[in-house]
């Protein structure tokens, strides 16, 4: 798929004035680290409203691989130079807005692969979450943990009916790592809530959620989402964006320190999870029941 940027002299570059987050010294590996043209993403830009759309794009489930990710994060540090205004982030399938990490590629791989698909993970929600970008996740399909991530990372979540969302790693024995926990209660209504869904792996319905306010609006079509999606990105005036941003980063800036300072550790306890014979017996169980579902 070709990628279309279309140079918006309109808007204030963000990323140029907004100051960056101090980075840890290491430099964390990623297997995403490339030029290659995008193949499981379209981004279009509008230039009369500077606002971009991320469309995902890797069938059947938008599953997040390293190569995927990457491309996902790159777009956004692309937008970010290209003084777009507005991200949003929605899927080609009419199913799935994403089903998470690909379980497929976790599944006996060897330690290089998981550590490039768990730095790819980190990456991706670090730029998206500390993105000056104003970030709609336009839900039109399932977002299932990872996919979930990717929508509680945004700023502002609108779903069509009759799908799930939610994070269900507990429910596979997995501990759901701290800076996602952290992700998740920055956008809760209450704490309690946020913490009662992470330890029970509660799977919402659309309807559901936007009663408990993990999501913020329904929609009952992709198009009505996209208006209402182009409608938040307005309700913030050209004026106020390099505030507005500024204000976004100090919201987020204690999760991301913390991020930083665990990121090894983040890593060390996902590398040695997905190691165990027990792990990797579950995982091989959990695809099958996947494909028994046919
Ligand atoms: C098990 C957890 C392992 C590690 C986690 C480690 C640490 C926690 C850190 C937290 C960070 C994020 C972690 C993750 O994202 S783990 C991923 C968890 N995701 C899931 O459990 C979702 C599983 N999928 C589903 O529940 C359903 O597929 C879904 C999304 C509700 C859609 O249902 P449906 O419309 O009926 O579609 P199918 O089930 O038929 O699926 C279509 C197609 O997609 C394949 N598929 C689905 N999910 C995945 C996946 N996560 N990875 C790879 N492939 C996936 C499925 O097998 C079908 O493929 P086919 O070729 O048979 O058509």
């Amino acid at each position: 798929m070709a990628t279309r940027i279309i140079h918006l002299p309109k808007y204030s570059r963000l990323s140029c004035l907004v100051k960056p987050l101090t980075i840890s010294a290491r430099t964390f590996a990623t297997a995403t680290a490339s030029t290659n043209p995008p193949q499981f993403t379209t981004l279009s830009v509008d230039d009369r409203t500077g606002i971009a759309t991320l469309t995902l794009n890797r069938p059947p489930a938008n599953a997040l691989n390293a190569l995927f990710m990457g491309e996902i994060q790159r777009s956004i540090t692309d937008l970010e130079k290209e003084n777009c205004r507005g991200l949003i982030l929605t899927s080609s399938s009419q199913r799935i807005f994403s089903a998470g990490l690909d379980l497929k590629e976790c599944y006996k791989a060897d330690v290089a692969s998981l550590e490039g698909l768990w730095c790819a993970l980190q990456n991706l929600w670090r730029t998206l979450f500390s993105t000056p970008l104003i970030t709609v996740a336009l839900i039109n399909g399932h977002a299932i943990a990872g996919g979930c991530m990717l929508a509680v990372s945004s700023e502002y979540r609108i779903m069509l009916p009759n799908f799930k969302i939610g994070v269900n790693e507990t429910m596979v024995g997995l501990a759901v790592p701290s800076w996602l926990m952290d992700t998740y209660i920055n956008i809760m209504p209450s704490r309690r809530i946020a913490e009662w869904d992470l330890t029970s792996s509660r799977i919402y319905s659309s309807e559901s959620a936007l009663k408990a306010g993990l999501v913020d609006e329904l929609a009952s079509s992709k198009e009505e989402a996209l208006q209402k999606s182009a409608a938040f990105i307005d309700s913030f005036s050209k004026r106020t964006l390099m505030a507005r941003a500024i204000t976004k980063q100090q919201f987020r800036a204690e999760i991301l320190r913390n991020f930083e300072q665990n990121r090894q550790h983040d890593l060390d306890i996902y590398l040695s999870t997905m190691q165990k014979p027990s792990m990797q017996e579950f995982l091989g169980e959990y695809l099958q029941s996947l494909d028994a579902k046919k």
